[in-house]
């Protein structure tokens, strides 16, 4: 026990050291951070872009430093160079510079250094918010954070659609830098009491002007209004905003724009070669394939307009079989499954991924040789971004083509206004193979493949018919029979939509007759109008959503599944921006009518059913026919119990369940007797049946026995009873001669009736005689005939035969 005493008593001592240890290099800690601190927040007006080097010639704290060497990031790019300095002063950004120029480092490297300089901890939350279009998108920053910021003591949350919503939530209190989805972080902000960001110091916004894209307009907008405005704000894209609109949105009012690359002579990356072709729609498929199969040791990212074209295109060329690794990314595909197929096509080199534009903005897939857009863009922005997934990096490399329709070739010339230098090439025929007939066999085979088939091939003209620029995307200029035989369908597919424009005759308006103008305040209108409503656009195709207000000249079509058929929030970003039509399209009207007829009252079936009852409608009736053909007229009314027919005379409207179980009941017994009855006669019928067969069984064995020769008793033997007891009737014989038939059948029947003899069954089962004792065959005969004569016939035949003997 003593020495218990004691050791507890080392311990303790030891233990009180300790704490003096640890808390006086804390304190000392403390006092060189807040120092470091001062002395960074000193340096940070002194930066000038022009003579940073490397990452060591800015004010960063060693812990990002130490973070950024980790990591192989020595000198920054030439927007991190400036874009750095300026958002350490506190100034808001908008950011622009080339794919794949590491902007995601220019507005990371702030972030840490902001919150550290604020020695934000844990229980201040969240201080750093980063909004991305797309779930891998987010992912990535996310994971770019976790690599850099390694050192530093803040928490980081990845915030995204198809994760664990319960999960998060209940960590939301102490994540300091979010990354997120908007759809998940309004979805956080509007229902998770624990979700707190009236602290918030610096909001960035990745891919800006997609974010701030009309598509997602209404949930930007609610995002924003729970912000706190005194904050620091960075916007960055390849393709930047400028609208005052947007800038006006965010409360931006002087932010520093920088470009580094808007005096460059190419807005794409230095090292992106780039070229197209001009095809038609149906050779598409077989230039595809072909460049696949000659590029078997290259990674290929290969972009279409829908998902259901990248899901049909996926499974068509599986089966195929190119003998490449085939991966597909799209946004109707289940989040684990996105994750996987993302990392497995960073990971592999010999991979061909087919992507919606999904796929298009931001992902930095590494060593990326191929980019083909089977599909043209919507427009000169997604080309950039799409062509900007390969030469990547300071030194990346990579190749793009361009598959264009020949009226699409206009948009060349937008591309090179644009200052994307792209060449026309031409595809040497003798090396497409189209693998036509393959594909043919495979839909005539596979019910589901076909109509996946199906599915892209409306999916993809509905894209089209919805596009914006109609200079380039016309629908009526597609030869769709010629595309639905390319994908393998012999009958091309109804175009319903493309119908109902054809029949009205109504030319599809270019973008140009509308009044641009006009059009932005309308939407803009419509964007109020959905904040207040909080009506989400459906995700039905066909639906058309109404505008009650002021329908003068234009109206914003839907927001149709276009890059994703998900319900996931970056759905909404990766939409058709803008598709005009005009509003008094009697199909848009006529439709406009349908969907708010609909919209007014969900018919359910009760409300079916009350409308059929009120309009006296017989739904299903049943005409039942007799045996004779004759219909039998309301069996239902035959009823037998007084109270039924009674029920049945009141005929009062609504039902009176008590009643009619009461009524149900009286027939009940009526039911029951009649029943039995029927089985009755059934079984009376059976017994009637069982008894002519066994009639019937009994005369077929006796004539049996009596036509057989060989088994039967032979009596040929026998004396003529006539010469032995004489004539029974003399008189008879002269009448009989006429009928002489008739008369040798009468005394068959007569001695049939007399010498009745059992049947040949019987006569083998004759019980009481044992087989041994059986007498010969005379004999028993003998037997035979005498257990079937009478007594005194027996007697007489037996003196006979002893007199004859
Ligand atoms: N200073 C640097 N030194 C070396 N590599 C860098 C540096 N900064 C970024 N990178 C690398 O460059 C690649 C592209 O970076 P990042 O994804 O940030 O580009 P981006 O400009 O955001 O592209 P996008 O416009 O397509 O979104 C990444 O692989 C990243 O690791």
């Amino acid at each position: 026990m003593k020495q218990n005493n004691q050791d507890e008593k080392v311990q303790q001592k030891k233990s009180k050291k300790d704490k003096f240890k640890l808390y006086k290099p804390r304190k000392k800690k403390s006092g060189e951070e807040d120092a470091a601190i001062q002395y960074l927040q000193a340096q940070y007006d002194k930066i000038n872009p022009d003579a940073i080097k490397t990452f060591k010639d800015f004010p960063l704290s060693q812990k990002t430093l130490k973070g950024l060497k980790d990591n192989n990031y020595v000198t920054p790019t030439e927007i991190q160079r400036q874009a750095i300095g300026y958002a350490l002063q506190g100034k808001d950004i908008l950011g622009a510079a080339k794919t794949g120029s590491g902007k995601t480092l220019a507005f990371l490297i702030p972030i840490l250094e902001n919150l550290f300089c604020k020695k934000w901890t844990r229980l201040d939350g969240v201080g750093a918010l980063v909004i991305s279009p797309t779930r891998e998108l987010a992912y990535q920053i996310y994971e770019t954070l976790r690599k850099v910021g390694c050192l530093h003591d803040f928490s980081a949350g990845l915030i995204i659609g198809g994760q664990n919503l319960k999960f998060e939530r209940k960590r939301m209190d102490q994540i300091n830098i979010l990354i997120c989805t908007p759809g998940r972080l309004l979805q956080h902000m509007d229902e998770n009491p624990l979700f707190d960001c009236s602290h918030l110091q610096i909001l960035v916004l990745d891919e800006a002007d997609r974010c701030l894209d009309m598509g997602f307009e209404a949930t930007m907008n609610a995002i924003i209004e729970n912000l706190p405005p005194e904050r620091q704000t960075l916007l960055f894209s390849a393709t930047q905003t400028k609208s005052v609109k947007d800038l006006a949105r965010l409360s931006l009012s002087f932010p520093t724009y920088v470009a580094p690359h808007e005096q460059a002579e190419t807005v794409t990356p230095e090292f992106l070669q780039q070229s197209y072709i001009v095809c038609e729609i149906d050779e598409k498929i077989g230039i595809l394939w072909s460049f696949i199969r000659n590029h078997l040791k290259q990674k290929v990212l290969v972009f279409m307009a829908t998902c259901k074209q990248v899901k049909y295109t996926y499974d068509l060329f599986c089966k195929l079989r190119p003998g490449i690794s085939l991966l597909a990314l799209y946004g109707t595909l289940h989040q684990e499954k996105r994750e996987k197929i993302y990392n497995e096509f960073c990971r592999k080199s010999n991979v061909v991924l087919f992507a919606t534009d999904l796929a298009s903005r931001g992902l930095d897939f590494p060593r990326v040789n191929w980019v083909i857009q089977l599909d043209c863009p919507e427009d000169v922005e997604t080309y950039i971004h799409r062509a900007g997934r390969t030469a990547r990096g300071v030194f990346g490399k990579g190749e793009g083509l361009l598959m264009l329709l020949p009226h699409e070739e206009k948009i060349v010339e937008d591309l090179r206004k644009n200052k994307i230098p792209i060449n026309k090439i031409a595809v040497d025929p003798s090396k497409v193979v189209a693998p036509q007939r393959k594909i043919e066999g495979l839909l005539s085979d596979n019910t589901e493949l076909k109509q996946t088939a199906q599915r892209a091939f409306v999916s993809y003209l509905k894209s089209v018919f919805l596009m914006k620029n109609k200079e380039i995307f016309n629908v009526q200029l597609l030869d769709t029979d010629a595309y639905a035989r390319s994908l393998g369908l012999i009958v091309p597919p109804r175009i319903r939509f493309l119908h109902k424009y054809q029949k009205s005759n109504i030319p599809i308006k270019t973008s140009e007759d509308v009044d641009n103008v006009s059009v932005l305040s309308k939407l803009k209108e419509r964007a109020e109008e959905d904040n207040r409503t909080d009506q989400s656009s459906g995700d039905d195709e066909n639906v058309i959503p109404v505008e009650n207000k002021n329908k003068k000249l234009t109206k914003e079509l839907p927001k149709f599944d276009f890059h994703n058929d998900a319900d996931s929030e970056e759905d909404d970003f990766l939409q058709v921006k803008k598709t005009i039509v005009d509003v008094n399209d009697p199909i848009v009207e006529e439709e406009e009518k349908q969907t708010s007829k609909k919209k007014k009252k969900p018919l359910t079936k009760a409300a079916v059913a009350k409308k059929l009852l009120k309009k006296k409608i017989k739904v299903n009736t049943k005409l039942k026919f007799s045996e004779d053909g004759e219909a039998i007229e309301d069996e239902k009314r035959d009823v037998k119990s007084e109270l039924a027919k009674q029920f049945i005379n009141e005929n009062v409207g609504g039902i009176d369940i008590e009643k009619a179980k009461e009524v149900l009941r009286e027939e009940d017994k009526f039911d029951k007797i009649r029943f039995r009855e029927k089985v009755k006669a059934k079984h009376k019928e059976q017994k009637r049946k069982l008894k002519n067969k066994k009639k019937e069984e009994a005369e077929e064995k006796d004539e049996f026995g009596s036509q057989s020769d060989s088994d039967g008793p032979d009596l040929s033997w026998l004396p003529d009873p006539d010469k032995v007891y004489g004539k029974k009737d003399s008189g008879d014989e002269s009448s009989d001669r006429s009928d002489t038939e008739h008369n040798s059948s009468a005394s068959d029947d007569e001695s049939e009736e007399k010498y009745h003899r059992p049947s040949k069954h019987k006569l083998v089962q004759s019980k009481g005689i044992p087989q041994d004792s059986v007498a010969p065959r005379k004999k028993k005969k003998l037997e035979d005939i005498s257990a079937s004569l009478s007594i005194q016939e027996a007697e007489a035949l037996a003196m006979q035969l002893l007199t004859q003997h």
